[in-house]
């Protein structure tokens, strides 16, 4: 029998129309009796993505929204005024730069629509597997905005939200921002505090979506001529160095669990080729994770590898950094550094493998066979433990706490006795170096790509 549910017309919403064995959400029990009237799905998946300018008139506020982000550029308390006009700034000088690129693969971001494919097929997955549910898309910095979001997920009447970041590691910068949002806006609203939640926080370690990163690997691998020869190279989206060592960021930790398990994957598939672990797409002057893929690309041109198989690990959309800067840049980079034969593994995007491991993430979630899977939850468990939204959070921040200066890539030797001082230094410092920018038109905001380089 069809189970109805509402009809919506916003984006941010997948309506559900399937086939199942009825779940009786509010006994928190399966009923395996079919039925014929189901009034309304009480269940929400919520995936939280980045989001991406659709046109070039968006790019400059997608990238304000971006850089307006505390957990993306992070100041001094003292100087928390400054982030919005800092963002302002930031965003109208890189706009040029980024519509460049944005207008090199199509005029704007493939990442809404990807992720809205996704959501369908993680509520199909879900359907097929008994779990009747609405999938909902918020992203951080574009629409559907995570806020849109949360609307619809009231609107809807839903009684049980599994948060899933469609990001496999966890970073400070990426789900940490989309989970802190939303604990402030869980905070405010007495609906979504009522509302039972939990979290999966990362899932690069579940078998599923390694054996999906395993098959597109060994796919990719049997195009070239002489398989074995090939070295894969996995590009992971870099992050500032300070955010691992300083603020506790695991994302480093658990991008090169990653890769330990899909090259034990390979292995027992036969699969011994070498490869190399680097990280992409910096920006500004800070130090960032190491090594970094151009300077990598080059060394291992000039060591004499001729074989490269790029396989972008950090994100399982394409997206401006596979389609632009691997596809066009690094190419263009290994070919002129002496490789000769070059692929890139694709994005997971609707794999069936992975989607159904996304599928089974979230049934493992579900409070009522929460019990069954204790012992299954404390094995997956990463640096972030699974829960809900503001006891993550409170957790990671208390780990962050009791590391010694919680500094993060625009905060210089920054301690809370010394913030007065460093603070007004720091003052001082930017309005000189502002000063000395503009005058000279050399420096950081010239290096960021902020202002342009005169030739
Ligand atoms: C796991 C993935 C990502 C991490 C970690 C991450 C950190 C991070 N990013 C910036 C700055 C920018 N990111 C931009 C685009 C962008 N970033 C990610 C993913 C991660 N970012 C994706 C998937 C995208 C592309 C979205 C799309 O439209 O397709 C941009 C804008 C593009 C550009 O101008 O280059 C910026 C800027 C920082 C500073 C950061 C860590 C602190
Ligand atoms: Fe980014």
């Amino acid at each position: 029998m069809d189970l109805l549910l509402p009809r919506s017309t916003g984006s941010s919403q997948m309506v559900s129309h399937c086939s199942v064995i009825q779940m009786d959400i509010a006994n928190n029990s399966v009923n395996s009796s079919k039925t014929s009237v189901v009034p309304r799905c009480t269940f929400g998946v919520l995936l939280l993505n980045l989001g991406g300018p659709e046109t070039l008139e968006d790019v400059q506020p997608f990238l304000f929204n971006l850089f307006a982000d505390p957990d993306i550029i992070r100041l001094p308390r003292l100087f928390r005024f400054l982030q919005k006009p800092l963002a302002q700034f930031i965003s109208v000088a890189r706009a040029p730069k980024s519509k460049e690129g944005y207008a090199s693969i199509g005029g704007g971001s493939p990442l809404r629509k990807i992720t809205d494919e996704q959501a369908e097929a993680l509520r199909k997955a879900l359907c097929e597997k008994n779990i009747p549910a609405n999938v909902y898309v918020g992203m951080r910095y574009w629409h559907p905005f995570t806020e849109e979001a949360i609307e619809q997920i009231k609107k809807d009447g839903i009684t049980k939200l599994v948060v899933l970041p469609l990001y496999p590691q966890f970073s400070i910068s990426t789900s940490g921002s989309s989970l802190r949002l939303l604990e402030s806006i869980f905070r405010e609203d007495e609906y979504l505090a009522n509302m039972q939640h939990t979290v999966i926080p990362s899932w690069y370690q579940r078998d599923g979506y390694i054996k999906a990163m395993g098959d597109l690997i060994q796919k990719e691998l049997e195009k070239f001529d002489q398989p074995k020869e090939v070295r894969i190279f996995f590009s992971a989206h870099g992050v500032p160095l300070a955010y691992v060592e300083e603020a506790g960021d695991p994302y480093k930790a658990e991008m090169e669990e990653c890769i330990d398990l899909i090259m034990e994957e390979l292995e027992k598939r036969k699969l011994t080729n070498p490869y190399t672990l680097a990280y992409q797409s910096r920006v500004g002057p800070v130090e960032w994770l190491k090594p970094y893929t151009d300077e990598t690309i080059i060394e291992l041109g000039q060591s004499g590898v001729k074989s490269l198989l790029a396989v972008p690990i950090s994100f399982v959309s394409e997206h401006i950094e596979t389609l632009e800067e691997i596809d066009v840049e690094y190419k263009e980079l290994a070919l002129n550094s002496g490789i000769e034969k070059w692929g890139r593994v694709p994005a997971l995007g609707c794999q069936p493998t992975f989607i159904s491991d996304l599928a089974d993430a979230v049934i493992e979630s579900l409070p009522y066979v929460g019990a069954m899977a204790v012992s299954n939850i404390e094995a997956r468990q990463s640096l972030v433990p699974l829960g809900s939204v503001e006891e993550l959070l409170a957790a990671y921040d208390s780990q962050r706490r009791e590391l010694p200066t919680p500094v993060t890539f625009w905060e210089w030797g920054w301690t809370k006795s010394a913030e007065t001082w460093n603070g007004r230094a720091a003052m001082l410092a930017v309005v000189v170096l502002l000063f000395l920018e503009v005058t000279t038109g050399e420096g950081f905001l010239h290096q960021w790509g902020v202002l342009p380089i005169s030739r």
